[in-house]
């Protein structure tokens, strides 16, 4: 039952669902015990983050010429990933449940073969790269990350720095809680709590006391620096995650985003936001200024990898230029919003320089009324345990 549930919300994503939502309507509907839940969960994220290395090493072991339709692929996917990737499955088990699901599309023979060529060798599918003369095409086999961008987190972090994000983000993401309650004021930062299970928190949860949230986007919340009353404006809200944040800190928040779906289940949460529906370009001239605007904009999401496994293949590296353009747009829009000595908070899930640093340099370029006030916030999977995120604080000028 769970590899079978794995194989419908891969079948999902294939079709260009994203997994988290394909994976959570899927258990819904499976109504599976909590073991069974955890391995299609571990399965789904495990094959769509070893994808690469998958498919590497069921291509070596398909005769030549022997095409394979997409559920017989993800059939075979999911038994070499049990087979590489999962140490507490036994190899009978793995094999024989591949082919039990590959009768139905009479691929059984297919699959048997292909599983049983594959011996248990865990460096097959990246020994023959060549590490010494292109690192990143080296670590791109090994840890399955497509070349481009191995090739960036090289350039950007070193050989080292980016073998180290790299084994971190194919490890399933810890679980940040945020308490909305007053506890945990001593924590850093205030009220944010890493659990190794939801289980005992599912009640306060439902209830709204606490609510799911990285500690990266938490620390988001907190570079505001929100003073009671303070009016912000998040003009990138989405599901609301950072303009409940500030709520909950005492601000006075509006909460817009063009997205109908994601302002419906704001509208569901425990929180007091007023909220608007549009793009921040079109709500802006409407507006009053604010003490501080939040653009937690779109963005390539690099950052946050090991929760959305898909992105490593969905995205390419032209969406960077793409979406840096957006990004400079969008604070062009909100920038006149800000009161004078208020605050701009440009927040961004990914670590490309077009997004981070280079973003606030053009910004800052074009806006001289505007000053960096503080030092960036730069979180990492390796240095926080953390989503990779930044974020600025810009000052205008008064
Ligand atoms: C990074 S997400 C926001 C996450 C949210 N702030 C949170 O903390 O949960 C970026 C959001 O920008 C929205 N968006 C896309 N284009 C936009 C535009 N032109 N104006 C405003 N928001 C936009 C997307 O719908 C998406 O919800």
């Amino acid at each position: 039952m769970p590899r079978n549930t794995a194989f419908h919300v891969l079948q999902r994503v294939e079709e260009g669902a994203y997994s988290h939502i394909a994976l959570s309507s899927a258990l819904d509907r499976a109504q599976l015990e909590p073991r069974d839940r955890g391995l299609a969960t571990h399965l789904v994220y495990a094959t769509l983050t070893w994808q690469q290395a998958l498919d590497s090493l069921i291509n070596r072991s398909l005769s030549k010429g022997v095409k394979v339709d997409t559920a017989t692929r993800i059939i075979l996917r999911l038994g070499v990933v049990q087979l590489y990737f999962m140490d507490r499955i036994p190899e009978h088990a793995a094999v024989s449940e591949a082919v039990e699901m590959a009768k139905k599309r009479s691929s059984e023979k297919l699959v048997n073969a292909v599983l049983r060529r594959l011996s248990k060798d865990r460096e097959l599918w990246y020994r023959e790269t060549d590490k010494s003369s292109k690192p990143a095409r080296y670590l791109s086999a090994k840890w399955s990350f497509p070349t481009w961008l191995a090739n960036r987190m090289v350039q950007q972090l070193g050989e080292e720095e980016a073998e180290k994000w790299m084994e971190v983000m194919n490890q399933p993401p810890p679980i940040w809680l945020r308490s909305r309650t007053n506890e945990l004021q001593d924590n850093t930062p205030p009220g944010a709590l890493k659990v190794d299970e939801l289980g005992p928190y599912m009640e306060g949860l439902k209830e709204g006391t606490w609510v799911v949230q990285d500690l990266a986007a938490q620390l988001v919340g907190h570079l505001v620096g929100v003073e009671p009353g303070m009016t912000v404006w998040d003009a990138c809200a989405g599901l609301g995650g950072k303009a409940l944040h500030l709520a909950d800190l005492r601000a006075k928040v509006v909460a817009s985003d063009p997205s109908t779906s994601k302002l419906d289940l704001l509208r569901k949460a425990h929180g007091d936001v007023e909220i608007l529906e549009g793009k921040a370009q079109d709500l802006a001239p409407t507006l009053p200024k604010f003490d501080c605007v939040l653009l937690d904009a779109p963005c390539t999401s690099l950052g946050v990898i090991r929760r959305h496994p898909e992105t490593r293949w969905t995205r390419l590296e032209h969406h960077i230029t793409n979406l840096a353009k957006i990004q400079s747009e969008l604070l062009d829009a909100v920038a006149p919003r800000v009161k004078p000595s208020g605050l701009l908070v440009y927040s961004v899930c990914t670590f490309t320089r077009e997004e981070t640093s280079k973003q606030v340099e053009n910004f800052l370029k074009r806006h001289p009324d505007f000053e960096q006030d503080g030092p960036f916030l730069v979180t990492t999977p390796v240095e926080h345990d953390s989503d990779a995120f930044f974020a600025a604080r810009l000052r205008r000028k008064s």
